[in-house]
Formats: structure tokens, sequence, C-alpha cells
């Protein structure tokens, strides 16, 4: 039997919604075995952030460190990487590691306003990350942050994909969550040379805690079985939808998806 293995390196949340909870029960759902690197550690729940305790930049290589000298990872997934400091440390163990098949979701706020990224890191994110990802996976703001782009329409939208194809990342998918007009939301997908749309009809509730997590861990999931970027995007947005779609209903705020939905209930 082949065992498919995806890395996340990212920070936890107590709450079970986001991080790398998120990131653990989607590889599973998605049939990969999950590894972690732990960045930070949040005390979260569904009303919002109380509490962040980053790890130092040793303790992230170390543990990366003890998961590439024996384990392997056929995918790796970075999500909320805090500093400038820990950044770079995770670029330098990408490259030593050889690994391509990297998703680099640039996590900076928590949907409840919480700062997760420190602003003076974007500028390492930009220089030291983003030319090593595979795919990345920036929500509006995010991708505002890491372009200067304003955006207000697909326009601005394909301006800044391009932008971030040009700092060095392949694919690029500017998630749609975002932008609340209409009745779909559509995750733009660029890949140097042309655009794709994956829409799906917009669910209205307020449970959508971790989903640019579990997003952005479907995307690795998919590419560490050997799938094609396009198709793995594909995927995560079914996976995703269905997460969103089938609520838990647990917690008194904004509560976290639902990660077996879509094994039990399909798109
Ligand atoms: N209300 C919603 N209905 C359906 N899909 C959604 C909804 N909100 C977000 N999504 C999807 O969830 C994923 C994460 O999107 P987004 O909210 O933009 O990212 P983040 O969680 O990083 O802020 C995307 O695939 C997006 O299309
Ligand atoms: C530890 C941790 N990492 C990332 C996030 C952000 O997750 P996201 O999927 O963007 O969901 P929201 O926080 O925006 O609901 C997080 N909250 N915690």
């Amino acid at each position: 039997m082949t065992v498919y293995k995806a890395l996340t390196i990212a920070g936890s949340d107590s709450g079970g919604g986001a991080g790398i909870q998120a990131d653990l029960k989607t590889f599973q759902e998605l049939g990969v075995f999950g590894m972690s690197a732990i960045t930070a550690v949040t005390a979260q729940n569904t009303l919002g952030v109380q509490g962040v305790y980053p790890l130092s930049a040793e303790a992230v290589a170390a543990q990366i460190e003890s998961v590439a000298t024996d384990l392997g990872a056929d995918a790796v997934k970075t999500g909320m990487l805090f500093s400038a400091e820990i950044i770079r440390t995770v670029a330098e163990q990408v490259k030593k590691h050889q690994w391509e098949r990297v998703v680099v979701d640039p996590v900076m706020i928590a949907k409840g306003g919480a700062p997760l990224l420190q602003e003076e890191a974007v500028a390492a994110l930009k220089e030291a990350l983003l030319p090593l990802a595979l795919v990345i996976t920036p929500n509006i703001p995010e991708a505002e942050a890491l372009t200067g782009v304003a955006i207000r329409t697909m326009d601005d939208r394909r301006e800044a994909a391009r932008l971030l194809h040009r700092m060095g990342a392949r694919y690029v998918v500017v998630k749609g969550g975002h932008d609340d007009e209409g009745e779909e939301t559509v995750d733009l997908l660029y890949n140097g040379s042309e655009f794709s749309y994956f829409k799906s009809k917009r669910i209205d509730t307020r449970h959508t805690h971790g989903t640019g997590c579990t997003f952005a861990a479907a995307v690795a999931a998919e590419l560490a079985k050997g799938r094609h970027p396009v198709d793995a995007v594909g995927t995560a947005k079914a996976f995703v939808q269905s997460a969103i779609a089938h609520p838990l209903g647990i917690g008194h705020g904004h509560g976290p998806t639902n990660h077996w939905a879509y094994r039990q209930y399909g798109e």
C-alpha cells in the first residue's frame, strides 16, 4: 500500500476549527497521513483568539528536521508562521529538503481580527517563501497586503494574481470568501497564462471558522497524492463547500466547519 504523507507547518488552534487541527483532519479525510510542525500555540475558540504563544524558530526547524529525516513528505503546507524569523527558517528547510509540492497559505489575520502574522513579516513572506510556492492561496485581504492592489472587482483580483505569479508562485488562487456580492463564491486560479474559476453556491452562515486552512490543506493532500494543482484546487473547493454546508453547530460564535462532511455526504 502506498502511504501518501503531508506536512503542515502552522499554528495550533485549541478550538480545533483552524490551524494545525483543521489541516490534520483534512489530510486524514482525504486519505493522506498528516504530520505537523507547530509554529505557535493559540488559545482560541469560536468567539476569537484569546492568546498567541509563538515557538522559537529553532523549535520549528527541529520539528521539520525530525519529519524530513525519517518520514519524508509528499507535500508541505504552511499556515500561520507568525514572524519573519520563522518564515526564513521554514524557507531554508523547504530548500534543504528540496520540497516542491508546497502550498503557502499566507495567513495574516483571523476572521475575528486577531493578528496571526507580525506586520514586518509580510516582506519576508514575499521574498523568502512565496518563490518556493507551487500553490499560494491568499484570501482577498491577504492578496491586497501582498500586492498593494485594492481589490474591488474580478479585474483587480486578476491583477493581484498576475503580480503574485510574477513574485514566484506557480499557481495562484485568490479565494473569494470575502467578496460578499452575488449568489456564488468564486475562487480564481492563475497558472501564469490563463485564469480558471471555481464557483459554488454562497452559503449564508456564520460557521466559517477555518475555511481557509481547510481549503489549503485539501490542496496539499491532493498534491501529496500526485494530483495536478488544478485538480487539487477543484477537490479542495468541493471539500470546503461540503464542510460549510453541513455545519456542526458547536460553540457560541463562528463555529468550525465539518471536516467529515465530504466523506459522509459528498459534494
Ligand atoms: N459563505 C461561503 N459559502 C461557500 N463557500 C465559502 C464561503 N465562505 C468561504 N467559502 C470558501 O471557503 C474557502 C476559503 O475562503 P475565504 O473565506 O476567502 O478564505 P479565508 O478563510 O482564508 O479567509 C474558499 O474556497 C471560499 O470560496
Ligand atoms: C492557528 C490558526 N491558524 C490560522 C487561522 C486562520 O484560519 P482561517 O482558515 O483563515 O479561518 P479564520 O480564523 O479566518 O476563521 C487561525 N484562526 N488560527
